[in-house]
């Protein structure tokens, strides 16, 4: 199955200012991409990075620098998945389920209201990012066919916040988790909350 990874190439990852410079930013969402792209791969899926600007990468690229919504409808062509590129804890037995669901419509929700990843079977469906659009997509997809959910920790975290590193230094096996450690992140408790803390780069 044509599995679209989209990925914001400029200015990457802006909620990570607080931990990560422009430049790490920049490196740290590209290590994320490579292992959504490789884990999309070992479950057997075809992975195109669906990108705002040109990129290096191991994997066929398209560029297209309209906003999210607009660039994915216009090549939701049946069967197809949408597999964000900041899913660094997504593994091929996690993405292996979501290919595999039933369903016209698979959405498999992000944490805070997002849509993580998305397999569609029907032609009519469309999606609407941004906001809480895990709902839109469960409205749109009731319209027009079957809706599954596919209840995945792996796949609900996306790497938003600088909270959200400390779940890839927990339980991230790829590059990504391996680049936030090089670069002296390490795990913190305060006040009973597991967050992150930097520490001199390695
Ligand atoms: N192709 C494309 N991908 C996008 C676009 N906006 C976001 N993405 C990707 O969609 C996924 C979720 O988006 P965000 O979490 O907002 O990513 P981001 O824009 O790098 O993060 P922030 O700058 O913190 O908002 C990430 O994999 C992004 O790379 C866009 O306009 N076009
Ligand atoms: C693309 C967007 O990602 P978020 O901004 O929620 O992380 C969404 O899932 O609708």
């Amino acid at each position: 199955m044509d599995v679209l990874v989209p990925f914001a190439a400029s200015r990457p990852k802006t909620r990570l200012a607080g931990v990560l410079g422009p430049d790490e930013r920049a490196e740290f969402a590209a290590a994320m991409r490579r292992d959504v792209c490789s884990a999309v791969d070992s479950a057997g899926g075809s992975p195109t990075v669906l990108s705002t600007d040109p990129i290096e990468s191991a994997w066929p690229v398209v560029v297209d620098d309209r906003p999210l919504t607009e660039a994915v409808d216009d090549r939701l062509e049946p069967p197809v998945a949408v597999v964000m590129a900041d899913l660094a804890l997504a593994t091929p037995e996690a993405l292996s389920r979501l290919l595999g669901a039933d369903g016209g419509v698979v959405l498999a929700p992000g944490l805070g209201g997002g849509t993580n990843a998305i397999v569609v079977r029907t032609p009519d469906f469309h999606v609407d990012y941004h906001g809480a659009s895990i709902a839109d997509h469960r409205r749109i997809a009731a319209d027009v066919g079957t809706t599954t959910t596919v209840d995945s920790f792996r796949l609900a975290v996306d790497v938003d916040e600088t909270d959200d590193l400390a779940e890839v230094l927990l339980h991230g096996e790829g590059q990504a988790a391996r680049w936030l450690r090089e670069a002296g992140l390490e795990l913190e408790m305060t006040g009973g909350r597991v967050t992150v803390s930097r520490s001199a780069r390695r």
